[in-house]
């Protein structure tokens, strides 16, 4: 029997797979496709999830583990943050250790426990870099524009001014006003468009509207590539909160806690710039639902269901729930 745990951050869902305990690691077709099958929203395990985290040795010298991050549709991420934080709780916890550097597929990030955000949420701060603007690094094309910051594209959309950073995944960020802005309906068609066939992002692009909140506070929903709506994406706050300071530096501070409202919960930024480059810092909870014990072979048929798999609920979901109800409530 093999386990996979079911986890999130601001209830941006995830099963974590620890290859390095299989006897035969799956093949990238395999992930694939187990990927597709437990994450589905109806068909899946559990409710499903937005997407697979595999756990594999590590591949740079200082690291102690590698992070793939598997999209629900199969695609593979460059990074995913919210689900950095539960990797990072989940090798602490293998490994005995605090702080280290996790792979992901473009750098080693820092990450390290915090203190716990409410009794029974384990918290963890997560490294967000590189950070990226120009064309090639999104990539976007055809909008007769090397780097968009706080611009107008009428190409995109009437009246919103955008703002792209890779971090390394894609984001498109925009600072909206009116409600409807952050409707299924806008964001969904715009999402839905440019994760699609279209001239301008061939690969798709997360899609962060986000509305200010007060100084140093935003509320964030996202649209994300691979996905569609998730309660919470941990680059797209990330990326928001440097757009944020970048572009309201009278609202948005570097180097000081940003508080980032989500759909799934809150999470808190800090924008820092060093070095000539900058990097976000990504704090919140790494909260695990369920423990699933099934046959390795079951993974190598992408056949997890709850028929063949022994699920324990943790507990942990409840203490994260009132953490949510007790958060100040955001008028949008
Ligand atoms: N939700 C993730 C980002 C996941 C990757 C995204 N779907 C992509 O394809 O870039 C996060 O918390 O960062």
């Amino acid at each position: 029997m093999t386990e996979l745990l079911k986890v999130h951050g601001s209830q941006n869902a995830f099963f974590i797979l620890d290859q390095t305990t299989l006897d035969q690691p799956l093949t990238d077709p395999e992930l694939v496709k187990l990927t597709q099958q437990i994450t589905d929203n109806e068909h899946g395990l559990l409710g499903g999830a937005d997407g697979v985290l595999v756990v594999n040795k590590p591949v740079r010298p200082g690291a102690q583990a590698q992070m793939r991050v598997i999209n629900a549709d199969g695609s593979e991420a460059s990074m995913c943050g919210n689900g950095l934080r539960t990797v990072a709780r989940y090798v602490a916890a293998r490994d005995g250790l605090d702080s280290f550097k996790v792979d992901t597929m473009n750098a080693s990030l820092r990450v390290r426990r915090q203190p716990d955000l409410a009794s029974g949420i384990p918290a963890f701060a997560v490294e967000i870099s590189p950070v990226k603007f120009n064309r090639q690094a999104l990539p976007f094309e055809n909008l007769g524009r090397e780097r968009i910051i706080d611009e107008f594209v009428p190409e995109l959309a009437p009246r919103l001014r955008v703002t792209t950073i890779a971090v390394p995944n894609p984001h498109l960020i925009s600072f909206v006003n009116d409600k409807s802005e952050l409707s299924d309906e806008f964001m969904g068609n715009l999402g839905k468009w440019l994760n699609g066939d279209n001239p301008y992002f061939t690969d798709g692009v997360n899609i962060n509207f986000a509305k200010i909140l007060g100084r140093n506070q935003l509320f964030v929903r996202t649209f994300e590539r691979g996905v569609g709506f998730t309660n919470a994406c941990g680059t797209g706050m990330s990326a928001t909160s440097l757009a944020f300071a970048l572009t309201h530096p009278d609202q948005g501070d570097f180097d000081q806690p940003i508080d980032v409202f989500n759909p799934g919960g809150k999470v808190r930024t800090i924008v820092h710039h060093q070095d000539h480059a900058y990097w976000i810092e990504l704090i919140g909870n790494a909260t695990f639902t369920y423990q699933i014990e099934v046959d390795e072979s079951a993974l190598h048929q992408a056949k997890v269901m709850a028929d063949n798999a022994d699920v324990t609920a943790t507990g942990e979901q409840e203490a994260y729930l009132k953490f949510v109800d007790e958060l100040p409530k955001v008028e949008l």
